[in-house]
C-alpha cells in the first residue's frame, strides 16, 4: 500500500481537486483506493454528495476513544474500487486537543497500518493549515504531492510546505519523496508562464514538467457533485500527472514498523 499527502500550506491551490483526479484515476485503473478527507471544510467529502447534517461518520473518529476502525469507516462511493472516510467539522477542534494529548500526532499512521491489505493507495486530502492533521499526513505518508498555483505568491507558500516536510522527514527518519503539481495555470499571462519558469529552475526534478490548465470543468466539477467524470483539458492534464507520479520509481516500499 502507498499513502500519499496532498498537501500545501497554502489555500486554494487545488488539492482537493487534485485528489479527487489522482485518486479517480487510480482506481480506473483497477486500483484499490481509499480516500481520507483531513480537511474540516469537507469538500472532498462534498463533491461525493456526502451529506453534511447529520455529520457523517468519518476521519474524526479516528482520533477520539470511540475504536472506530479505518475499515469500518470507509463507504462507497460512485466509483468502483474507491472509497471515502469523510470529514465532519468537528475535525477542526483536534488542533487544540492535539497540543495536550500525547501520541495524537501518530494515530493515523497507525490506523493505515491495520488496512494495508485492503488498499493498493490511500490518499490524504489535507487541510491548509500545519497542524495535527497536516503533520499526521506528513508522518504516515510515503509520498507527498505539494499541488502548487503557478503565480508568485504560491511559490513562497511552496518553499514554507517543502521546508515543513523535511522537518518531518527528519524526524520521522524515513524518506518522504516530494513531487510538485503545478496546478490552475494559465498560459495567457506573464505572471504564470514565469511562475512556471521558476518552479522548473527552482526545484528541478520535483515538478511535473506539465500543468494543469485553469479549466471551468474542473472548477464547476465538485459543487455539481460531478466530479465523478469530468473530462477536458484539466482533466486530461491530471491524467498525464499521474502517469508521471506513479513513474517516479524512487519510493520506497513501506517498512515494516
Ligand atoms: N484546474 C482548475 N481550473 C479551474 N478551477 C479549478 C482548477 N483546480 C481547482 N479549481 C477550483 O479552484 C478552487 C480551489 O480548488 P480546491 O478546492 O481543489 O483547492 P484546495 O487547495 O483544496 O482549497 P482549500 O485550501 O480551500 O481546501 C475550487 O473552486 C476548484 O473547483
Amino acid at each position: 500500500m502507498q499513502a500519499w499527502a496532498i498537501a500545501n500550506q497554502k489555500g486554494g491551490v487545488g488539492k482537493t481537486t487534485t485528489t479527487l483526479c489522482l485518486a479517480r484515476g487510480l482506481a480506473l485503473a483497477g486500483q484499490r483506493v481509499l480516500l481520507i478527507d483531513l480537511d474540516p471544510h469537507a469538500s472532498l467529502t462534498r463533491a461525493f454528495g456526502v451529506p453534511a447534517n447529520p455529520p457523517p461518520a468519518g476521519t474524526h473518529d479516528l482520533f477520539d476513544n470511540s475504536g472506530a476502525s479505518l475499515a469500518s469507516l470507509a463507504r462507497a462511493t460512485q466509483i468502483d474500487g474507491l472509497k471515502l472516510i469523510a470529514a465532519q467539522p468537528a475535525l477542526a477542534t483536534l488542533e487544540r486537543r492535539g497540543a495536550t494529548q500525547p501520541g495524537l500526532g501518530l494515530a493515523l499512521g497507525r490506523a493505515l497500518h491495520a488496512v494495508q491489505p485492503l488498499y493498493d493507495h490511500v490518499l490524504l486530502d489535507c487541510p491548509p493549515t500545519l497542524g495535527l492533521l497536516m503533520v499526521n499526513a506528513l508522518a504516515a505518508a510515503d509520498r507527498l504531492v505539494v499541488p502548487t498555483q503557478t503565480d508568485p505568491l504560491a511559490l513562497h507558500g511552496l518553499a514554507d510546505m517543502l521546508r515543513t516536510a523535511e522537518m518531518v522527514e527528519r524526524s520521522r527518519r524515513r524518506p518522504l519523496p516530494q513531487h510538485v503539481l503545478p496546478t490552475l495555470y494559465d498560459r495567457r499571462t506573464r505572471s504564470g508562464v514565469h511562475s512556471l519558469e521558476l518552479l522548473h529552475d527552482r526545484y528541478e526534478g520535483r515538478v511535473w514538467p506539465g500543468a494543469v490548465p485553469m479549466d471551468t470543468r474542473l472548477r464547476d466539477a465538485p459543487a455539481l457533485t460531478t466530479a465523478i467524470a469530468p473530462s477536458g483539458r484539466g482533466a486530461d492534464a491530471y491524467r498525464r500527472a499521474l502517469a508521471w507520479l506513479l513513474a517516479q520509481h524512487h519510493v520506497p516500499q513501506r517498512q515494516a514498523a
